[in-house]
């Protein structure tokens, strides 16, 4: 349950006063969603999401993302614009809370995505890496392959209690990503969490694509690999689903062609991926952060695609 701060509804309405949004006629908390608060928001005029932003976002990183939603959504792109109070201000406080109100966007998260959806959402992270394009601003990916050794080291045996032998799994694989990660492959800005979960759908068209807090400057093909960890995989399963693979890149390759290099580095792409993933939900796993509502994901099905990969690698 995503709703870690309450907001009384005249602190709302006072909120709302800054904005063109017209009166407030109802406000309910978000069940999904893990990192902030999120609230839909019914008002005279509209429909918005308004987010508060808990812990585990660095303030100080907000306007990038904030930004970046608008630069994508003044594209064209199905992403939420950020809204401006009367005052040009999209970054607000609210009961003790940095907070933003973001447009609503229709459509649902599937949780068991059909080929013609993973088609869909490859074509939509193509889209994004065209757009994102003339969005200049860098900010580096904190949860790059630095961040998976550092991890690795500080999880230590630890990995070995989700799983016997993990820990020694997870450090052979860093040694081969570390000393063939590619270098040189275009790059550009990247969602990096581009699951299921945030992406909005109706039937088979994309219509949001959401949760912009990881994302950063990296390989194009890297942020292709996290969306084929996370899309072309059965829940928990460690073969991938052959039809929603084959889909996510002719999806994705309808709009922004992949190099011989790109291709060719998918396989190590892959392992990246899914160790990163493997390693945030193993630190949660782990050491569960002190708020109790912080749901924890299962690590292990990171690992299966990490072998998968490897395979491939092999
Ligand atoms: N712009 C939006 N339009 C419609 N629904 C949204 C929008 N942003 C978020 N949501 C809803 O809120 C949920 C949680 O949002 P998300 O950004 O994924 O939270 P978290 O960062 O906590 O994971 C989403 O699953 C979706 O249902
Ligand atoms: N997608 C990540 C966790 C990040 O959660 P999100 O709700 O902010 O996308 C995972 O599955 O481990």
């Amino acid at each position: 349950m995503a709703v870690y701060t309450e907001v009384p509804a005249e602190a709302l309405e006072q909120f709302l006063a800054r904005y063109e949004s017209g009166a407030l006629l109802s406000a309910k908390g978000i069940a999904e969603g893990v990192s902030n608060s999120n609230f839909l928001i019914e008002t005279e005029t509209a429909r918005y999401i308004l987010t508060l932003y808990e812990k585990r976002i660095d303030l100080g990183e907000l306007p990038w993302f904030i930004a970046l939603m608008e630069h994508l959504a003044d594209a064209g792109l199905p992403v939420p614009h950020p809204i401006r109070d009367r005052e040009g201000a999209a970054i607000q406080q609210l009961v003790g809370k940095t907070a933003c109100l973001i447009q609503y966007l229709p459509g649902v998260s599937v949780s068991v995505p059909t080929a013609a959806q993973a088609r869909a959402a490859g074509a939509a992270l193509a889209r994004l890496h065209l757009a994102g394009a003339s969005y200049t601003a860098e900010r580096p990916n904190a949860l790059g392959l630095s961040h998976w050794q550092a991890s690795a080291a500080e999880l230590g045996a630890g990995l070995d209690s989700i799983e016997p032998g993990l820990a020694a799994f997870v450090a052979e694989r860093l040694e081969t990503l570390a000393a063939h990660w590619p270098r040189n492959l275009p790059r550009g800005t990247v969602h990096a969490d581009l699951f299921p979960d945030n992406v909005l759908m109706l039937g088979e068209t994309v219509t949001g694509l959401i949760d912009f807090y990881f994302a950063c400057t990296d390989l194009y093909a890297y942020d292709l690999a996290v969306l084929h960890a996370a899309w072309a995989f059965p829940k928990d399963g460690c073969a991938p689903l052959m039809d929603h693979a084959r889909a996510i890149f002719e999806g994705y390759e309808s709009v922004r062609p992949l190099s011989a290099a790109e291709r060719a580095a998918f396989p190590l792409l892959g392992q990246g991926a899914s160790l990163r993933f493997l390693l945030t939900r193993a630190q949660d796993w782990l050491a569960p952060p002190s708020d109790a509502l912080v749901q924890r994901k299962d690590p292990l099905p990171f690992a299966r695609r990490l072998a998968h990969y490897a395979r491939l690698d092999g």
